[in-house]
């Protein structure tokens, strides 16, 4: 794949809404957990190695038909995380890495999927801005149930929303780890803003 591509149509309506409704009634859909890039998002994050996709979709069933389609044969090791943003909110350019904070030499996702679960009607702003070094790709406008595969390697960002109404992705790091990384990395953990606050109580 050469920088990006857009699969439109992915997934049955019913799948959408139902995706939508389990997303917003999960516990640990929260404020961001992300980092300061992540301006005024909600979300929760699923980390997990191949070996333990069974367990994510046990606990999670409605991922199960975007996890079927998305993942890349290649990849060993997942950072999945629905991702919300409201009028105001918006991305700062970055690259992904999110397992970085359990390996710190590890390399860019080999291709990170992206699914428009909602969009608002008439969104102003909002659009994914993909850029390799200072060269702007492309600037996507989300459609609802497309999904978009891009390489893991270039900076993105999300032009601030100017619109009311809630933009909702579910988003997946694939990443192809070498043995010796893939040990450092959770078989299946979830980061969370109410997970840590139940789980990490100050003494
Ligand atoms: O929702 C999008 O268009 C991309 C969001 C993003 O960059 C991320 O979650 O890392
Ligand atoms: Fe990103």
């Amino acid at each position: 794949m050469k920088y990006y591509q857009q699969q439109p149509n992915a997934f049955p309506n019913i799948y959408l809404n139902d995706l939508w409704g389990e997303i917003q009634a999960c516990p640990y859909f929260s404020i961001n957990n992300l980092n300061r890039d992540f301006v005024g998002t909600k979300g929760f994050s699923v980390v997990f190695q191949r070996s333990h996709l069974p367990q994510v979709e046990q606990q999670f069933p409605y991922f199960k038909p975007y996890l079927d389609l998305a993942l890349q044969p290649s990849c060993n090791a997942f950072y999945l995380n629905p991702l919300q943003l409201k009028e105001g909110s918006r991305v700062d350019p970055h690259i992904d890495r999110s397992l970085r904070s359990y390996c710190k030499t590890i390399e860019p996702p080999l291709v990170v999927s992206v699914l428009y679960v909602k969009v608002p009607q008439d969104m102003e702003g909002g659009e994914l801005v993909l850029r390799s070094h200072k060269r702007q790709l492309g600037q996507i406008k989300p459609q609802m149930n497309t999904l978009l595969y891009f390489q893991g390697d270039l900076t993105h960002s999300v032009n601030a929303v100017k619109t009311p109404g809630n933009r909702l992705s579910l988003v997946c790091e694939q990443y192809s780890l070498s043995e010796t990384e893939l040990q450092q990395i959770p078989k299946f953990t979830i980061e969370s803003r109410v997970a840590q606050s139940t789980t990490k109580k100050r003494k």
